[in-house]
């Protein structure tokens, strides 16, 4: 399950979150930086006033990376008794040794060790905080002022994130300036929590007082519903055990086409020895008819969002090598079927430096609902079967 967590810094928007169905009260003061503390006798108060009605987070401190310095703060937030401490780490030669000094009271807290989506680090940095203990991982970002999650880390790369923690036993979160569309496209790689504060604020301004209107919306977009286990990056499944498709019942409202258009991306693609080792430009068309879940849509659970698409033609691309755009422009539309909501797609894939003009292949493919209907189990068939001739980007 995805928890929501909300970073919260005071005990008036603590009720606001709390009222709002938040999973997770973080306490955070914005104005303070990516992972501004709260003072010591706020947190006290509020972790008071939460009372254990929802889990609690406190956010460390922006701290320098000196392992003295850092186990003695998280050392403080251990004794205020909230149930989760977020510690940023930045790249740096010490961040090992911080790490391994905060094993002791990792043994009896739980530390979630916080890693900036705009900063690089070592390939093995998530082995580091699992060998010393740690509850988690979180990706966040450090300046709120240079974009979202996603637009420092592809999808494919979230997806790796997640799950290198959870091979090793690690919970893993998402943050940085999310918005509301971005809620479908991180679900998908099944997180344990997603973090937010901006997008809880008026305009999404972070300094600002949290909007309960703001925190419902989001709120909404994470359903509470237990996921079933899943292999997958993208697991259709689980989104549509969340409500992101329609029930058998609502079918009769038809559907409306999404198209992605002129997506252009260099590809390594080709089976001449001079299109081996290069990429050359690509220009993708998708068009999907997909089914209406109501007549008013009124939030990314309604929709199927043109995202998903395009994360899904970058994860395949990112994969190496392919010889034939035929294959590519294959693998778009079992990607894109594998969402129960689709009935239809016809896919154009076009390599743009090989002529005066573009060359390349228009595909249309249709979702087997006669297999998806015996199946009993129209959410999770396409899924199943796609991820078993690995069709799914991994
Ligand atoms: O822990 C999560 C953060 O508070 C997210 O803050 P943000 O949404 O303003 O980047």
């Amino acid at each position: 399950m995805t928890k929501m967590l909300a970073s919260v810094r005071s005990r008036q928007e603590a009720e606001i979150a709390l009222q709002a169905g938040a999973d997770i009260i973080d306490l955070k003061e914005p104005s303070r930086g990516a992972l501004g503390a709260v003072d010591m006798r706020d947190i006290a108060e509020i972790v008071a006033f939460v009372n254990g009605r929802r889990l609690t987070s406190a956010a460390s401190g922006d701290l320098p990376m000196e392992p003295d310095v850092v186990r003695a703060k998280v050392d403080e937030l251990a004794a205020t008794g909230v149930d989760f401490i977020k510690i940023g780490f930045l790249p740096s030669d010490y961040l090992t040794d911080c790490a391994k000094g905060l094993a002791g009271i990792a043994a009896n807290r739980k530390l979630v060790a916080v890693l900036f989506a705009d900063y690089v680090y070592p390939e093995n940095v998530i082995d580091v905080f699992a060998e010393a203990g740690f509850h988690g991982v979180m990706i966040d970002t450090a300046d709120k002022t240079k974009g979202r999650l996603l637009q420092h880390m592809s999808t494919d790369r979230i997806g790796t994130f997640v799950a290198d923690c959870h091979a090793r036993g690690l919970t893993a979160g998402l943050a940085g300036s999310l918005e509301a569309p971005d809620v479908p496209r991180l679900l998908a790689y099944n997180p344990d929590f997603i973090g937010f504060r901006g997008a809880l604020c008026d305009n999404l301004v972070r300094d600002a007082e949290i909007n309960r209107d703001a925190a419902l919306k989001i709120r909404a977009l994470i359903p509470e519903e237990q996921p079933a286990g899943t292999q997958s990056r993208v697991d259709y499944k689980l989104l549509a055990a969340r409500g992101y498709f329609p029930d058998a019942s609502e079918l009769g409202l038809g559907t409306d086409k999404i198209f992605v258009r002129d997506f252009v991306l260099p590809v390594e693609i080709g089976a001449y020895s001079f299109e081996h080792g290069k990429t050359q430009r690509m220009r993708f068309d998708v068009t999907a008819d997909v089914l209406r879940v109501t007549r008013n849509p009124e939030d990314m659970r309604h929709v199927v969002s043109y995202d998903l698409i395009m994360d899904g033609i970058r994860s395949l691309v990112a994969r190496g090598h392919i010889e034939l755009v035929e294959t590519l422009a294959e693998q778009i539309a079992a990607f894109v079927l594998e969402n129960p909501r689709v009935t239809n797609v016809v896919v154009r894939a076009e390599k743009l430096e090989l002529g005066p003009g573009g060359v390349g292949v228009i595909i249309e493919r249709k979702q087997d609902r006669q297999h998806a209907a015996r199946s009993g189990d129209r959410a999770g068939t396409h899924a199943a079967e796609h991820r078993g001739r690995g069709a799914v980007p991994s």
